[in-house]
């Protein structure tokens, strides 16, 4: 990365800042230095200027959800492809999920993927931890020494498997509040969905037979959750909500004033289980896709702040791995470069979220649940210069052909999209514009 003081300067004119009114936007050195009336009169000699009338200016999202694959499956992903999709996407940070090979439970790991995202240098790569020992629920982790490493580890989760060791949870939740830590839960309960599960358990499951896993799989291990960060005073984050039973659940214990909080992904916003009477497994994700009542509540809970946070949960695979009979493919779908774009049609467009909101959803709050010190300000003089400029009217199709992703299990292709990212900025230098991404080593 080419130091801040290199940067040049910039003065974008014309965005609307969080949809909340036009004003001039002055980064210097890689900071937002001024914003509004003054930017102009105070830009440097030779500073580059940006007409953005009719964009939207929204700080840089961050992804509190990611499978970048590496180290062990580069074939499916890279950090440095996965970053190249995230700046694409309008992201700034993500963060690693720790379901990789080897699983990122030691220090040593967690320090190696966070070089790995700062030589790729598109976004901050930062290593979720796992709970437990090779995701095998049994012993815990180095939570600790991830927590001291240069990594600085806040996030843990076993995610891609539930720690549905109650005793484990507990310890879990006792040994990362030292350090403000959270465990961010995968729910589900393995003996409420057994091994072969692939859908929603319902009416259609029974129809298309295929074998399900019911909601309450997913809700007895958030009510658990709840009640054990009651319990220890610690912190439990949900992962991929998919049910309006969890919503319920959610919403009384922030009632109760417990200290949880929660993410939806783009896709359980608006893909819906009626997508599988095709048996395409490119719709097949964990959790699954559910009813449309769900997807109806997890809407509703998004935009009253239930749920705190939307995250992708990018899950690349490689062909090898997705094309085979629904009940033998893997789990998951990408995400990354459209989850902006499917968060400005279900919500924006339809009125039920402003801009505002979409900062607070896919920027500030994700940023606070993981005790991100570097992001998440917002658009603020002073701030470190991590911006998205979004074309909010601009439709888009989309192509699964022309994502940065080296996956290609895209449930998206073809989907017109209302709202697009125009331009990402990590502290003040362009990384992706118009559907390009920018800022390579030799552009530099
Ligand atoms: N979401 C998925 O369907 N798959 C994820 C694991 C996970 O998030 O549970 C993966 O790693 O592929
Ligand atoms: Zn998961
Ligand atoms: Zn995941």
């Amino acid at each position: 990365m080419s130091p801040a003081a290199q940067t040049p300067s910039l003065l974008i004119t014309g965005a609307d800042v969080l949809g909340r009114g036009v004003q001039d936007v002055l980064l210097v050195d890689g900071r937002i230095a001024v914003l509004g009336a003054d930017a102009a009169e105070q830009a440097p000699e030779r500073t580059q200027r940006l007409h953005a009338d009719g964009l939207v200016l929204l700080p840089g999202l961050v992804d509190l959800h990611t499978h970048l694959r590496e180290p062990g499956r580069e074939d499916a992903e890279t950090v440095e492809t996965g970053s190249q999709a995230a700046a694409l996407g309008g992201y700034t940070a993500v963060f690693a999920m720790a379901n990789t090979n080897p699983v990122t439970d030691n220090a040593e790991v967690a320090e190696r993927v966070l070089d790995l995202g700062r030589r790729a240098g598109y976004v901050d790569v930062h290593p979720v931890g796992a709970v437990t020992k090779g995701l095998a629920g049994e012993e815990l982790a180095e939570l600790g020494l991830m927590a001291r490493s240069r990594a600085q580890v806040r996030v843990f989760s076993d995610d891609g498997r539930c720690v549905h060791d109650a005793r484990l949870m507990r310890r879990a939740l006792e040994y990362v509040k030292a350090f403000d830590g959270v465990v961010s839960q995968h729910s589900q309960d393995p003996r409420l969905a057994d091994g072969t599960a692939c859908c929603h358990e319902g009416e259609l499951s029974g129809r298309l037979g295929l074998p399900g896993w019911p909601s309450v799989a997913e809700e007895v291990v958030v009510a658990r959750d709840v009640m054990l960060a009651r319990h220890t005073g610690s912190r439990v984050h949900v992962a991929h909500v998919s049910t309006a039973g969890s919503v319920e659940v959610i919403r009384w214990a922030k009632a109760q004033g417990i200290d949880v909080t929660a993410e939806v992904t783009p896709h359980h916003l608006m893909l819906t289980q009626d997508l599988l009477s095709g048996y395409d497994p490119v719709y097949k994700v964990n959790p699954p896709l559910r009813p449309t009542e769900d997807t109806l509540v997890l809407r509703e809970a998004l935009a009253d702040g239930t749920i705190d946070c939307v995250a992708t949960d990018h899950a690349p695979h490689v062909r090898q791995d997705k094309e085979h009979a629904f009940v033998d493919a893997a789990f998951g779908m990408l995400g990354l470069e459209t989850a902006l774009g499917v968060v400005s049609t279900t919500m924006v467009a339809s009125g039920q979220m402003t801009w505002a909101d979409v900062a607070r959803t896919m920027s500030t709050a994700p940023a606070r649940i993981a005790r991100l010190s570097t992001q998440g300000q917002g658009v603020v003089a002073g701030a470190p210069a991590n911006l998205t400029l979004v074309d909010p009217t601009r439709k888009v199709t989309v192509d699964a052909a022309l994502s940065r992703s080296l996956s290609r299990n895209n449930p998206w292709h073809g989907r017109e999209l209302t709202g697009a990212v125009h331009m990402t900025i990590l502290r003040g230098t362009v990384t992706a514009r118009e559907g390009l991404v920018w800022g390579t080593e030799e552009q530099r």
